[in-house]
């Protein structure tokens, strides 16, 4: 069963109003990131290869709608998006992080993994960027839902407490 975005928003922070959904909670882009060494996944342990982070841009003619507001300019290409909020997923429960649908209609996707018990951090997922692409720093990408589950251990992997300042 999923639980309500009222019992989400009690796990998700910073997190505003308008942010809650009647069933989970949408989430922001922090940060955009493009890898620019190989990685390597090997049949023990993982390494993760070397990005760069995109530096948002700031429109200041007066007659941009998005004058002063930080944008990330986009061409097509994978990148890996950060989310504004630190997630901490409770006992008993998985989370699933689902795209905003104004992404695919944008042909953009963001492609997410499971969100294991007992994992907290500021987390990521895979912007796939089709078409050329304005995204706003702050702007909603996805929505965050929990669902309960059954678990015999709760997450200690290398991703415990990641990018949390
Ligand atoms: O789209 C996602 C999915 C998960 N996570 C976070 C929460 C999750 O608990 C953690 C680890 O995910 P997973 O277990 O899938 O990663 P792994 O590659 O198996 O890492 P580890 O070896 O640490 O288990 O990363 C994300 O940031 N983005």
């Amino acid at each position: 069963m999923f639980r309500s975005g009222a019992f989400v928003a009690d796990h998700v922070s910073p997190v505003a109003g308008e942010q809650v959904q009647p069933n989970g909670v949408d989430l922001t882009v922090e940060a955009v990131f493009e890898q620019v060494e190989p990685g390597r996944i090997g049949r023990d342990g993982k390494r993760i290869g070397e990005r760069e982070e995109i530096e948002p841009s700031v429109a200041s003619a007066p007659e941009d709608t998005d004058a002063g507001v930080p944008t990330f300019r986009l061409s097509p290409g994978g990148y890996v998006a950060r989310y504004g909020e630190t997630i901490s997923i409770p006992e008993g429960h998985v989370g699933y992080v689902l795209p905003r649908s104004s992404l695919m209609r944008n042909s953009a996707m963001l492609h997410t993994a499971v969100w294991d018990a007992g994992y907290t951090g500021r987390g990521e997922g895979l912007l796939e960027v089709n078409h050329d692409l304005e995204l706003e720093r702050g702007a909603r990408i996805a929505q965050l839902v929990f669902a309960r589950a059954d678990h015999e251990e709760t997450y200690d992997g290398s991703y415990q407490g990641e990018n949390i300042e």
